[in-house]
């Protein structure tokens, strides 16, 4: 059986939410091998490089949850609904850490991050795209940014909270409970084949302006990957 025959047939007996996670996991290693990432999971990311990807998660959590509250009674969109999860406060937390008090006047979106943002809020006219858009980040956050998590802390000495609330969930319990939860209230969702595979379609365009958020980061804080970039 060919690949693409047998990729198909597995798609066909899976999920809502195996088939997001099954069908967008090549753009997840993707998305893992960048540059920006490694660097973040290794501790080699200069602190003003977190400090703008903290930045630009302000922006794009500000339109993720924009668009959650304005949907939290449609029928698909407010399956995703948990106030508990919402990160904008705690990025608000953390860049008055990180900034200071006049953070406000310091930070702006990069032009992928504004892309992105934008594709977030279209999505509050189309739930199930959404849904694709708030599965990648938030799982993302609950999954490897538990790692990421850790390295954080260490690399740039932050005690308790502080600089890094980002990636603490202290409001959901137990996460892999919550995570599985989450899974079930996608399955629950009664998508047919084509919107079950545009929105799986619509989360791999997640990765993709993720990769470009990345790309842009890398851009404006180079890495010390090499000895010339070291000084
Ligand atoms: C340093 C970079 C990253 C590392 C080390 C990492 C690692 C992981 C790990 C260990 C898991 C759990 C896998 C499992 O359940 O078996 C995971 C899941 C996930 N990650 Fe990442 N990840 C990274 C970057 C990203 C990025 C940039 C995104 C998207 C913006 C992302 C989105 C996701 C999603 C949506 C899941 C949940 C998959 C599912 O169970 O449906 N990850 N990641």
């Amino acid at each position: 059986m060919g690949t693409a025959q047998a990729t198909q047939q597995q798609s066909a007996s899976s999920t809502f939410s195996e088939r997001l996670r099954n069908d967008t996991w090549q753009a997840h290693g993707a998305a893992e091998a960048h540059d920006f990432s490694r660097a973040l999971l290794s501790g080699t990311l200069p602190r003003e490089g977190y400090v703008a990807l903290v930045v630009q998660h302000y922006f794009l959590y500000t339109a993720l949850e924009e668009v959650s509250r304005a949907l939290a009674d449609h029928p698909v969109g407010g399956a995703v609904h948990f106030p508990e999860l919402h990160r904008v406060p705690a990025l608000e937390r953390d860049l008055a850490f990180l900034c200071g008090p006049d953070w406000r006047e310091a930070v702006a979106p990069l032009p992928a991050t504004r892309a992105y943002a934008e594709r977030i809020r279209w999505t509050a006219d189309w739930p199930a795209g959404f849904i694709a858009h708030h599965y990648t980040r938030y799982l993302g956050d609950l999954s490897g940014g538990q790692l990421i998590k850790k390295v954080v802390q260490r690399t740039y000495g932050f005690d308790d909270g502080a600089g890094f609330e980002f990636y603490v969930f202290d409001r959901l319990g137990s996460l892999p409970r919550f995570k599985n939860g989450y899974r079930a209230a996608l399955d629950a969702l009664e998508l047919d084949e084509a919107e079950q595979r545009r929105a799986v379609e619509e989360a791999r365009l997640a990765y993709r302006f993720n990769n470009e958020m990345m790309a842009e980061l890398d851009r404006s804080h180079p890495l010390p990957r090499t000895p010339d970039h070291a000084s």
